[in-house]
């Protein structure tokens, strides 16, 4: 039972008796070195561009004994004997007896990996070339469409996985595309893709079909009605051809929809979907900042695998991460975890991790199948700075939940118009914020401010209560030098990896999702039960009442 072991008591007995009342000004103010203690600083290869990549975690509620006991904890647990059997292609997804190997994709020193015996690194560096040859042909124009027009637009049709990656990363690295447009369909609602082709032209448009499973209601039916839409321009079934990829690890179900097996780019059942946008699955990533900018980024991630394989733990930047976040979750009672990037272009990072944090570590089994006795994976959530802070801060500096937050940013905008004016002022928020978040502000403090401000008497004191900040609420920063391809992939690494170590110190199964099972099956009793006639009884009073409230009033 993970309560009952001696690292985790040592911490509980060390939050009861010091941490849970602590404050971080004066652990600051106890400590001048404080940032040096705890921040680590990853000097980046590839191109000069990619430069120094930071983690301060200084603004934390610990000290060099709380990090040493989370330590402890990380090695009771075994997090290092289970990163090195994912690495070594073990089955470590043990409900679905299969290995985790998203770290094989971008495996760019082509190591060995074997799975039941057979390297899989020939295998992914063939996929990878058949990826160069497509997205070469497509970005230089050879690629045709039906009528023999190069292609302009490219609309990727997948869900979950195959979609939230590849929308994440493409606007992460807009600042590196060419002339290609890239869309995303995903929801089954119509609106969805009727939404993305209103505007298209059949002749140049092509559409790649990500789903691993090729069974996923929602992208089958998308991929349907696009072909639908493409024969109603082209009257011809050759154009499929012309305009149709998939992306799967189903290779029968992508030919019995019609889409040619050339035009097929495989990935295999030890890629979840959910760390998938490392495959084939990244191909519109590659058809939009070329697949040199696409193996950039996968060198950026294969950098933060050595990082994660190789780094004693109290350097080891996921597990850093991934322990601060045990900390708050299950010792402070935190719920939520906040990803805050003060980058635009990085404005869907927060909702591709709550699929991969919340789907890994969502979870309320032990491996061994028994009901966990803490709590696990938290609520991820957040927006871009500085946009965030006119909405939500507010109660994250005086609410009454505790909300660790991750603060992300680069030291170089993209964009750095008015003589870099604006990302001066982006960056002064965010270092305020942190600041602010970390400090507070004391009744005194607050008092003051008043009195300068002639406030006096009853008015003052009526005041005072709403002008205090309690602060000590922890923050993570991260900066680098600017959002390459290859800082990209080493972030994304950073977070997969973390969400790995917590999910080895909750003792649960990261990599399945039966989860999302239930939904799925009952959707598939209730589809039929919409379109026959008569009104419904086989459900609960609430589900009966709503499928009938929609069968009495749709009209015919
Ligand atoms: O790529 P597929 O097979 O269409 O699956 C899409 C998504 O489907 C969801 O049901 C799964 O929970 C996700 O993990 C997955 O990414």
């Amino acid at each position: 039972m993970t309560t009952d072991t001696p690292a985790w008591k040592a911490l509980q007995e060390h939050y009861d008796t010091k941490a849970s009342k602590w404050q971080m000004r004066d652990l600051f103010q106890a400590d001048p070195a404080r940032f040096e203690t705890f921040s680590r600083v990853l000097k980046q290869g590839g191109n000069n561009e990619n430069g120094d990549f930071l983690l301060d975690f200084s603004k934390n509620v610990i000290t060099d004994e709380t990090f040493k006991l989370l330590l402890a904890l990380a090695r009771e647990r075994g997090v290092e004997q289970m990163r090195d059997k994912m690495f070594k292609g073990d089955k470590i997804n043990i409900t679905e007896d299969r290995a985790v190997l998203h770290i094989a994709l971008r495996n760019r020193s082509n190591k060995p990996i074997l799975v039941d015996g057979v390297d899989v690194m020939p295998e992914v560096n063939d996929v990878l070339k058949r990826m160069r040859v497509f997205v070469d042909k497509v970005r230089s124009g050879e690629w045709k469409g039906f009528t023999g027009k190069a292609i302009t637009d490219v609309v990727n049709i997948g869900i979950g996985g195959s979609d939230l990656g590849p929308v994440m990363a493409t606007e992460a690295l807009k600042s590196y595309s060419s002339h290609l447009n890239v869309h995303f369909v995903s929801n089954i609602d119509g609106t969805h893709l009727a939404e993305a082709t209103k505007r298209l032209n059949p002749e140049t448009t092509i559409f790649v079909i990500a789903s691993k499973t090729f069974t996923t209601l929602e992208t089958i039916t998308n991929a349907n009605s696009a072909k639908e839409w493409i024969l109603a321009a082209a009257k011809d079934v050759s154009a499929v051809a012309k305009h149709f990829v998939a992306l799967s690890t189903a290779r029968p179900l992508v030919e019995k929809f019609g889409i040619d097996a050339n035009n097929m780019f495989p990935f295999w059942d030890w890629v979840g979907g959910r760390y998938s946008l490392w495959s084939a699955i990244g191909i519109t990533i590659a058809l939009y900042i070329g697949m040199d900018g696409f193996e950039e980024l996968l060198a950026g991630a294969h950098e933060m695998d050595n990082h994660f394989a190789t780094a004693p733990l109290e350097q080891n930047l996921p597990v850093i991460l991934g322990l601060l976040g045990v900390w708050y979750n299950n010792f402070f009672g935190a719920q939520t975890h906040a990803i805050l990037p003060y980058d635009q272009y990085m404005h869907r990072f927060a909702a591709y991790f709550q699929q991969g944090d919340m789907e890994s570590n969502g979870k309320s089994v032990t491996r061994d199948g028994k009901a966990v006795k803490t709590s696990t994976g938290p609520i991820v959530w957040g927006e871009p700075g500085t946009n965030g802070q006119h909405a939500f801060y507010q109660l994250i500096h005086q609410g009454t939940k505790v909300i660790p937050a991750d603060f992300i940013a680069p030291v170089e905008s993209q964009n750095p118009i008015a003589n870099n004016l604006h990302h001066v002022i982006l960056l002064a928020n965010f270092f305020a914020q942190t600041e602010a978040l970390m400090k507070g502000k004391t009744s005194d403090e607050a008092r003051k401010e008043l009195v300068a401000e002639k406030l006096s008497g009853d008015k003052l004191e009526a005041l005072l209560p709403h002008k205090v900040f309690a602060g000590n609420r922890p923050t993570n920063s991260i900066m680098f030098q600017k959002l390459t391809p290859h800082t990209l992939g080493l972030l994304l690494a950073l977070y997969e990896h973390k969400i790995f170590t917590q999910g080895i110190i909750w003792n649960i199964n990261s990599f399945d999702q039966w989860g999302v099972e239930l939904g799925k099956q009952l959707a598939k009793v209730i589809q039929p039960e919409l379109t026959a006639a008569g009104a419904v009884s086989s459900h609960d009073a609430s589900t009966n009442g709503l499928i009938n409230f929609f069968k009495t009033h749709a009209r015919k």
